[in-house]
């Protein structure tokens, strides 16, 4: 958003007493106050102490000379794009209701503040130019116990403050309603006011016990140059300030009357510290209420504070304590500034201005060079438009303002170009990390390919050198058995031929057999010298085949590590695929931002060059070429077609959001639930409007 003249201004405080009630007559009726002639000071004798203020309105102050005098110019600054703040403190049955709405709402004698703003504003779109076209969103919340509740939409009850550069402090999804009349701000007012929480004290009957927010949002747009204008207006009625001891309260209502002593003191809290030179911190966090009020207490806000206050005696001490609340608060000053923000339509008319202005200069120059040249004037060297021509008339005077506004917004290009080649620098570096780390993987891949393929052969000659093995002692194994069957032959012989020579034994001579061996001692151990070399051979064999089977089994185990091993490779493998995958991926991502990024850093480029040329032109030239904002949106004309209900758009609180784009449009963003209904459009100077059905709020 542009600003235009920011400048300091002090919170404009009034002080309004109430007439005496029923109970304070009762009492004693007796008056602690006396109101100074200069309409301006309150004396307060027991204390021996006098306030100033603004204004000081007495018992018979009609509710029009307080919403002249106090509230009227904030609507006029909210008209014009700045913010506005209205809000009423005071003791339970001050008058804070009373000022800020007013005993009927639809009674012209009795309506009170935000009514009277209501009539205002929609008064303001009446005798506006015919080409400015006017948004009005209303949104109403309560600030209970500690919680935002939507009074729009009641199950929204713990709403969240969120802040944001763009859009400063604002209230998360609080529900916003599109109204193009009056009547449709009374009757969500109504609404509003049902949903309310109110309890009941002994010291006022339907005392609320919450802080009451009226929020309205005014957008206006230029229909001639684009140009758009937000203005905020925040409606206060605050809880009543009194000490918990007096109001009677216990349990649930002693817990609230804390909370809302705790959200008081943390309002005072801040404005002690806004208005204390020493004070380095303004505790804006410490309640919803003060951090719902930051940019209306020290900021971007014309802010009016009315104090109400009781002028009986029975309730001396509260209003001593309200009337130094009001004295603290007129030394709080607000910086308020404009919200405008220019369209890109208008950027480009004024770029199309300049342009023009430029080739009129240049045709205007080739003429004067022609001149001189035929007049035989030797033609100075072309050092661009930037160098003032002699004998040329000044095309335009130099607008010191708007030269400096440009400049601002060629700093700001330049800035956000920095950002962006930073950005850039970083997306980099960024793609430099994963090439590297991509080389590093791809590295890894191919010696663990290596490490397998390796693995494999060796496998495989183990494989083979295992089948050989196999192989031979099957060989053996054959041979042994057909040895072994030799000899068992060659036994059977020898026995036979044993047998003949003998006749055939009977058992006893079985018995007596070595005995008769003994005896042919000679061809007995002949037959034994001839098994021998039989014997050795088998057990030569024998041995082979122990030697080989050991070898085979070792071979086995060594197969199945070199298994395992593979296995372990191939697993090591895919993880790495996996991760030069990913590796990959990033790295496509990092390509398409850096893409991104190069786009851009020449966009941002080219624009700057042209600004500076233009900026350049302007030095010599002082006409007045800009170009930043997204376009805002042309909306229908009001009459004939009915408010809408948008939700969740986050507006800021005290300061407008950086709007461009529709209404409907910024629904969309992420925290907007889906509109009921559409925007109404109100052009200035339009007198038919549509009216809202009245609504008939339900009986409590
Ligand atoms: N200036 C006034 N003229 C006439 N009556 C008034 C005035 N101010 C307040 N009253 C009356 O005093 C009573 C209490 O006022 P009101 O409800 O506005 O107090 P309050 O400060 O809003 O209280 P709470 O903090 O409980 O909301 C109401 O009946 C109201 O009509």
């Amino acid at each position: 958003m542009a600003s235009e003249d920011p400048h300091e201004e002090s919170i404009k405080v009034c002080c309004r007493f109430r007439p005496q009630n029923q109970l304070e007559k009762e009492q004693s009726g007796k008056i602690c106050i006396t109101l100074g002639d200069d309409i301006t000071s309150v004396y307060v004798p027991t204390i021996d102490t006098s306030f100033v203020y603004d204004r000081v309105f007495g018992s018979e102050s009609t509710q029009k000379e307080v919403y002249d005098y106090a509230a009227k110019p904030i609507i006029n600054g909210v008209l014009r794009g700045f913010n506005g703040t209205v809000f009423a403190y005071g003791q339970t049955s001050s008058g804070k209701t009373h000022t800020m709405e007013g005993p009927d709402i639809e009674d012209e004698v009795q309506m009170g503040v935000i009514p009277r703003m209501v009539w205002s504003i929609f008064d303001g779109i009446d005798h506006a130019a015919d080409y400015i076209e006017f948004v009005v969103k209303v949104a109403i919340v309560e600030i209970y116990n500690e919680r935002i509740r939507d009074l729009l939409d009641p199950k929204k009850d713990n709403l969240k403050i969120h802040e944001d550069k763009a859009r400063g402090v604002f209230i998360g999804e609080v529900t916003e309603t599109y109204v193009g009349s009056e009547q449709e701000i009374f009757d969500m007012m109504k609404v509003g006011k049902y949903n309310r929480s109110v309890a009941e004290t002994n010291l006022n009957e339907h005392s609320s016990r919450s802080h009451l927010i009226f929020m309205m949002t005014i957008e206006q747009k230029n229909l001639h140059d684009r140009s758009l204008k937000v203005g905020k207006l925040h409606l206060v009625d605050l809880a009543g300030s009194e000490k918990v001891a007096k109001t009677g309260a216990s349990g649930e209502r002693l817990d609230e009357a804390k909370n809302i002593n705790r959200s008081l003191s943390a309002l005072g809290n801040v404005i002690n510290a806004l208005t204390d030179r020493k004070s380095t911190h303004v505790p804006y966090r410490d309640s919803k209420l003060s951090r719902v009020l930051q940019e209306s207490l020290g900021g971007n806000a014309k802010t009016s504070l009315i104090i109400t206050c009781s002028p009986s005696y029975f309730n001396e001490q509260e209003t001593i304590s309200t009337l130094r609340f009001g004295q603290r608060a007129k030394m709080i000053k607000n910086v308020v500034k404009v919200n405008h923000e220019r369209s890109v339509e208008e950027l480009k008319l004024l770029l199309q201005r300049r342009d023009q202005i430029v080739g009129d200069l240049r045709h205007r120059v080739s003429l004067l060079e022609q001149l001189l040249r035929s007049n035989g004037i030797p033609v100075p060297e072309d050092k661009g438009l930037s160098l003032p021509l002699p004998g040329t008339a000044s095309p335009a005077p130099v607008d010191e303002a708007e030269k400096t506004e440009l400049e601002e917004q060629l700093q700001e290009l330049r800035s956000k170009l920095k950002e962006k080649s930073d950005e850039f620098c970083e997306a980099s570096k960024e793609k430099d990390d994963l090439l590297s780390q991509l080389q590093l993987a791809q590295n890894e891949q191919r010696r663990l390919s290596m490490e397998a393929k390796n693995a494999k052969e060796e496998v495989e000659n183990m494989d083979y050198e295992r089948q050989e093995q196999a192989s031979e002692l099957a060989k053996l194994q054959n041979e042994k058995t057909a040895l072994e069957s030799e000899l068992e032959a060659l036994s059977k012989n020898y026995t036979n031929l044993f047998q003949e020579k003998a006749g055939t034994p009977t058992n006893r001579e079985r018995e007596r057999e070595p005995a008769m061996c003994s005896r042919s001692r000679a061809p007995c151990l002949e037959d034994k010298d001839a098994d021998r070399p039989l014997k050795k051979k088998v057990s030569q064999l024998d041995k082979n085949l122990e030697s080989l089977t050991v070898m085979y089994h070792k071979l086995v185990a060594q197969n199945s590590g070199l298994k395992v091993e593979v296995t372990e490779n191939d697993n090591k493998i895919k993880r790495k695929d996996l991760r030069i995958q990913q590796l990959e991926s990033n790295l496509r991502e990092a390509k398409q931002k850096y893409t991104k990024l190069m786009t851009q850093c020449a966009n941002l480029t080219a624009m700057i060059d042209v600004r500076g040329r233009k900026n350049c032109v302007c030095g010599a030239s002082g006409g007045n070429s800009q170009a930043r904002r997204s376009p805002a949106v042309v909306r229908p004309l009001r009459g004939g077609v009915s408010a809408r209900v948008e939700t969740g758009l986050g507006d800021p609180v005290g300061t407008p959001k950086a709007t461009s784009g529709s209404p409907s449009e910024r629904a969309d963003s992420p925290k907007a639930s889906s509109p009921t209904s559409s925007p109404v459009s109100l052009r200035g100077g339009t007198k038919s409007r549509a009216k809202a059905p009245v609504y008939d709020p339900p009986s409590r």
